[in-house]
């Protein structure tokens, strides 16, 4: 038992999926899993445990942004031994190669976020995915020929930014999207030499101002946690 997650010794499997929305990992344990309980419901943060062919995997909300997910990936880490932890979630494009409903794979996660900086001093960490998690994404979404593309995307602190040109250096430098918690989770898992990786769908593009609307965001998410539990 941990201090935002009550769960019970061996309650929590191994593999656990991180949505955002606490929503979404009710919709995906009713969704996608077999024998499912509920663990988790400490400040509504929904966690589920069941099977998926067979194999134990968790799903567990996380919340928005650095501080509300690092909570949850390091209880998960720490408390329930956690070794496989695969981010699942919504990323804003900043290339226009991107359409709406496209999935990410974060090779690497670039930050405006700070929480490294304590660490690492005047250097700079690279937080990276698991090269085999990676691997296997990547593998799943061609055979399945889903739209996707693997790079570097931004763990941002900010969703509503005063300068909404300030994507533009990011874009130049190949960062595919922006999100806000895959940098944290790189580097935590890093740290504690366990797999991580982060699977996105792109919900909307800094570029051209396009968002998907609630029925394309149910279908594309559908395609990208089929990827996640076919890869654990
Ligand atoms: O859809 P999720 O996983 O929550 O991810 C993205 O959506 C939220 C912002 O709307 C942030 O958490 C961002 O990282
Ligand atoms: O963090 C996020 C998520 C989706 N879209 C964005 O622009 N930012």
């Amino acid at each position: 038992m941990s201090l935002h997650i009550h769960a019970a010794d061996g309650e929590i499997a191994e593999t656990v999926l991180l949505p955002g929305d606490p929503l979404r990992a009710k919709w995906i344990d009713e969704t996608f899993l077999e024998n499912p309980s509920c663990y988790n419901n400490i400040r509504g943060m929904l966690g589920y445990t069941g099977t998926y062919k067979g194999k134990l995997i968790s799903v567990q909300g996380r919340g928005m942004g650095v501080p509300s997910a690092m909570i949850y990936y390091y209880e998960l880490i720490h408390y329930y031994g956690a070794k496989n932890l695969i981010r699942v979630g919504t990323a804003g494009a900043l290339q226009k190669k991107l359409q709406l409903g496209d999935i990410v794979l974060a090779m690497a996660a670039s930050t405006i976020s700070a929480f490294n900086n304590k660490i690492f001093a005047h250097s700079h960490f690279a937080p990276i995915a698991s090269f085999q998690l990676l691997q296997k994404a990547a593998n799943y979404a061609e055979k399945m020929k889903l739209p996707y593309l693997a790079g570097n995307i931004l763990t941002s602190d900010i969703f509503y930014n005063d300068d909404p040109e300030e994507y533009r250096i990011w874009a130049k430098y190949g960062v595919l999207c922006v999100e806000m918690e895959a940098a944290i989770l790189y580097s935590l898992a890093a740290k504690h030499q366990i797999n991580a990786l982060a699977i996105l769908t792109i919900s909307d593009s800094l570029v051209t101002g396009e968002k998907s609307t609630s029925k394309e965001r149910e279908s594309t998410f559908a395609n990208m946690i089929a990827l996640a539990l076919n890869i654990t």
